[in-house]
């Protein structure tokens, strides 16, 4: 039989989100249609918390909140804000038995305990750009679970590996706001029409382009990085490529996934581990990346590989175009 994939059954650039959801739905005729709700649901959260973001600084949701988040960063009010958004947008869709977020220690039980699917976030990514009206974003990675439907959700079900996940994606908040995901059949990336209120199909079967200009690191940090990573940057300042590194990791990554260009979190004297986070930050991202014919290391092989052993792990990360990331590693 000819089957069909849901990319050659995806609409033209300018249908909504709804309708493509549908439509790739349609590729699958025993889908329950679950997976497509709980996109939704991630799209709903979405479009509040970039309505919150908007309109930060006229109520009094801007600034430092005062705590600490589980890994003792500073947690900003809009941090909280797009946590609980994103919480409530998930518990209210019935869709997600559990949900690990970068904000809460333990994972979040929603209450649904039929849902078939568990969601990894990361709910405002960019911390610090977040009161500068720089672009920021929300990071999200879904698994389907390993536990028996009606239990409560457990650990295995988040440490499946980054192998496992059946989808993943982010929305940018930035000159635009963006939803970009993939379900594992290519990469499509949809922009808001706030006078609509809905996603439109802007960005159609994103490919990585295998190499680009631009590398995005925090040089600020180049005397602790492994000397590996000080030759890559030594090999791009002889190539006069572009140093780009707005601090947001959904920004910079989403700007090199378009135009070709490789991002660099390396380890550091200080976290020997690195900075980000496997399970939010890392693994969605990598997925994103492979789907879109990039690729993602963290120095020593795929991400995406990496068996994970607890919620908040860190890696280093080099993610982008795939020849980019090759040469990462070998220099
Ligand atoms: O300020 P640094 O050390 O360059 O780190 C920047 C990185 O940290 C992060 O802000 C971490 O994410 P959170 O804001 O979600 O904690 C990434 O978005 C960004 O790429
Ligand atoms: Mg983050
Ligand atoms: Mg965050």
């Amino acid at each position: 039989m000819n089957v069909r994939t849901a990319q050659e059954l995806a609409l033209p650039v300018g249908v909504t989100l709804d309708r493509f959801i549908m439509h790739s739905q349609s590729a699958f005729p025993y889908a329950t249609g679950e997976l497509s709700q709980l996109l939704r649901d991630i799209a709903l959260a979405g479009k509040i918390i970039n309505r919150e973001i908007n309109r930060a600084g006229l109520v009094d949701i801007a600034g430092a909140n005062g705590t600490e988040n589980v890994q003792g960063e500073n947690q900003q009010k809009l941090d909280i804000v797009a946590n609980i958004r994103f919480i409530r947008a998930l518990k209210n869709g019935g869709e997600v038995c559990a949900i690990l977020s970068e904000e809460d220690e333990d994972i979040i039980h929603t209450g649904n305990n039929h849902g078939k699917y568990v969601v990894a976030m990361d709910p405002l990514d960019g911390s610090s750009n977040i009161d500068v009206n720089v672009s920021i974003g929300t990071i999200f990675s879904i698994y389907r679970r390993v536990t028996l439907i009606s239990e409560p959700a457990s650990m295995a079900d988040f440490l499946q590996g980054g192998r496992k996940q059946i989808a993943a994606g982010y929305i940018l908040y930035g000159s635009s706001t963006m939803l970009v995901y993939s379900t594992g059949d290519g990469v499509n990336g949809f922009t808001y029409d706030h006078s609509l209120g809905e996603f439109i199909l802007s960005h159609k079967n994103i490919c990585s382009p295998a190499h680009g200009n631009i590398y995005s690191v925090n040089e600020g940090h180049y005397n602790s990085y492994p000397p590996f990573v000080k030759n890559y940057i030594s090999h791009c300042k002889s190539k006069s490529y572009s140093g780009r590194y707005i601090g947001s990791l959904v920004g910079d990554f989403h700007r090199n996934l378009l135009k070709g260009g490789v991002y660099l979190y390396p380890s550091t004297k200080t976290d020997p581990k690195g900075k980000l986070r496997l399970l939010y930050e890392c693994y969605p991202l990598a997925f994103i990346a492979e789907k879109s014919g990039g690729k993602a290391s963290d120095g020593f092989g795929n991400i995406l590989d990496i068996i994970p052993d607890s919620f908040h792990q860190r890696s280093p990360i080099y993610i982008g175009s795939a020849e980019m990331v090759k040469d990462v590693i070998k220099l």
